[in-house]
């Protein structure tokens, strides 16, 4: 690509990157004066003291100019992933019944997404995930920022600003975690790559419960350390601002911690849960009944009130849970009744 663009003419690159007239003018270069030459040649045409005049050389002026086009272009991408909303419009349940209500999700919400097993909640998170257009079997239609999305939006394998943690997390490079990390961070040209790697690693660690390390290979983390780490790096390192996550309850990860994360870095959250604690941690929940959704509920203060409880009944079954699983002998008075 270096070696097609230096033989571009100086025309020719403006009408494809207009905003590289702004790092010609760092170098008080105007572009227009030099528009049937090529990159290559003005090093002979300017000359290289002019560079050195200005402190640099032309090889700095030429690297820089591709750094220059790099990080423009990181931005430009990075712009796409953000979305401050996303409209459900009506679709229909299993019976043909039209939904009665549309749907906006807002930045830094998080929506639960309950129902009975088969009543349709995975369904809800695969339209919004292929940003459906009347074309899945509840004839939905979701739009973003309000708008219809476009087809690159929707069928492009890259840039996606969509997140989908599923219960079934598998790798199949095989890196070790620090690799794996390393290339995501380089790819979002990130900088203090080795600050955020720490701090996905630490929090993947403490979301995880059971530790790994950094040199372990992905594929031979367990189920719940693969989502501990996917849910980490989503949250500290990924520029997807929607993230939907699929009954993260049966993941063996620390769930309230995973969901205060995903929310504190701004993102339209949405999950799918039978579980009363993050239903209620949640703002809103959407009730699905039928392969409709039926209600949106706003969770109340009085609800929010017995989250404390709530999560003291939740830290007890896991206690319990971990004792079972460690093979101890369980003393049930311990419990709550
Ligand atoms: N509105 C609808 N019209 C037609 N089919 C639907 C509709 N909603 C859901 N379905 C279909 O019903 C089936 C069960 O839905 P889904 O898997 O989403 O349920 P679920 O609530 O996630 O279940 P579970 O709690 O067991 O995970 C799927 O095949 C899905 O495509």
């Amino acid at each position: 690509m270096r070696t097609y663009m230096l033989r571009m003419t100086i025309d020719e690159l403006m009408e494809m990157m207009p905003w590289i007239e702004d790092y010609f003018s760092s170098f008080a270069i105007d572009p227009a004066r030099f528009r049937d030459n090529k990159l290559e040649e003005l090093s002979s045409i300017i000359g290289e003291d002019y560079f050195v005049e200005k402190g640099s050389s032309y090889s700095d002026f030429i690297e820089g100019f591709f750094l220059f086009i790099e990080q423009v272009r990181a931005l430009q991408q990075e712009s796409r992933f953000m979305v401050e909303s996303l409209t459900v419009l009506p679709g229909k349940d299993k019976k043909g019944k039209k939904e009665s209500f549309l749907v906006e999700l807002k930045k830094g919400e998080v929506t639960a997404i309950v129902g009975p097993t088969g009543s349709g909640k995975s369904r809800l998170l695969a339209d919004i995930e292929s940003l459906a257009q009347e074309d899945t079997p509840t004839g939905r239609r979701i739009l973003v920022d309000g708008r219809s999305p476009s087809d690159e939006e929707r069928f492009s394998t890259e840039g996606r600003f969509i997140a989908q943690l599923s219960q079934n997390m598998n790798f199949v490079m095989d890196l070790s975690v620090e690799d794996f990390l390393t290339l995501h961070a380089e790819s979002r040209m990130v900088d203090e790559i080795s600050h955020i790697i720490r701090k996905i690693y630490d929090t993947a660690n403490v979301l995880a419960g059971e530790t790994f390390s950094r040199n372990t290979p992905v594929t031979e983390l367990s189920g719940g350390q693969s989502r501990a780490l996917m849910i980490a790096d989503t949250a500290l390192l990924s520029p997807a601002s929607v993230v939907l996550i699929d009954e993260i309850e049966n993941a063996g990860v620390d769930k309230v911690r995973s969901l205060e994360l995903l929310v504190s870095n701004n993102k339209i959250v949405l999950i799918s849960t039978h579980d009363p604690l993050l239903a209620l941690s949640a703002d809103q929940r959407l009730v699905i009944k039928n392969g409709g959704i039926s209600k949106l509920l706003k969770t109340t203060e009085d609800e929010k009130k017995h989250l404390k409880s709530l999560e003291k009944i939740d830290r007890k079954i896991t206690l319990l849970r971990d004792r079972l699983r460690t093979g101890e002998e369980i003393d049930l008075s311990d419990l709550p009744v």
